[in-house]
């Protein structure tokens, strides 16, 4: 079974992920998209797309594209961002198509955790989903305080998934209490799958 997992920035997703992965142990994979995507950067085509319409000021002095540079760029300005995301994500939903290929006879389930899931196409990939939200502020505030990223660039990439929503999804939760209060939604959720 294919379980999506959805939702904004901060709200909650991976922890969700690795709940249900320490619930089904070696029976279940977790497909982080975010990481797929950092991979689709190394890519040579890609990255002469991304310098065709970025510039060099995207790169470092090893010729990698900077991550930090090109999320600077375009989480303040919604047109660069569909520009990257037309570049990206057909990548994105090609390699995750070859994953699952490659891992789904040897695992009961595999979890896609994307907050891009329907805009990148992967909801048709999943036989269930659930979407996780929590308050903005939350959002940004965990972001920040917990993993980490400077408090601007938290509050540009949540403004930047205002279209995020919970189209077809099989459940929901709010992530507003404690990690043991998440672990014993999720489990409900996992004994009604
Ligand atoms: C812009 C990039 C280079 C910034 O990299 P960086 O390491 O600084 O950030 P990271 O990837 O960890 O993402 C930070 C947060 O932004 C969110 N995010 C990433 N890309 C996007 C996007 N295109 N639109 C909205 N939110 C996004 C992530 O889900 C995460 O919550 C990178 O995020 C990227 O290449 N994004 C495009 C690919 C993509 O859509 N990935 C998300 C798949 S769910
Ligand atoms: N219920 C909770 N109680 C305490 N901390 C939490 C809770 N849920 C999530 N967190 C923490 O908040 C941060 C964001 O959570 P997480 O990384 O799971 O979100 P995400 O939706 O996967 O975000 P992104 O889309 O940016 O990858 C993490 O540091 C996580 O440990």
């Amino acid at each position: 079974m294919v379980i999506g997992i959805t939702g904004p920035a901060g709200s909650g997703k991976s922890t969700i992920s690795k709940i249900i992965k320490t619930i089904y142990k070696d029976k279940a994979s977790i497909i982080d998209v975010d990481r797929l995507g950092h991979e689709v950067l190394t890519y040579f085509f890609i990255k002469e797309k991304l310098k065709e319409n970025f510039g060099e000021e995207i790169f470092d002095d090893d010729n990698n594209i900077s991550r930090s540079k090109l999320g600077e760029i375009v989480f303040s300005n919604q047109e660069k961002l569909e520009l990257l995301n037309q570049i990206v994500h057909p990548e994105i939903l090609n390699k995750t198509e070859q994953i699952l290929k490659e891992i789904s006879n040897k695992n009961d389930i595999i979890i896609i955790d994307a907050a891009l899931l329907f805009k990148i196409g992967l909801d048709k990939l999943c036989d269930k989903i659930i979407y996780v939200d929590a308050p903005e502020e939350l959002r940004i505030e965990r972001l920040s305080e917990k993993r980490g990223i400077p408090l601007e660039k938290a509050k540009n990439i949540v403004k930047s998934q205002e279209h995020i929503n919970s189209k077809r999804c099989d459940f929901k939760i709010l992530n507003i209490g404690n990690f043991d209060q998440l672990y014993k939604e999720t489990e409900k959720i996992i004994q009604n799958l």
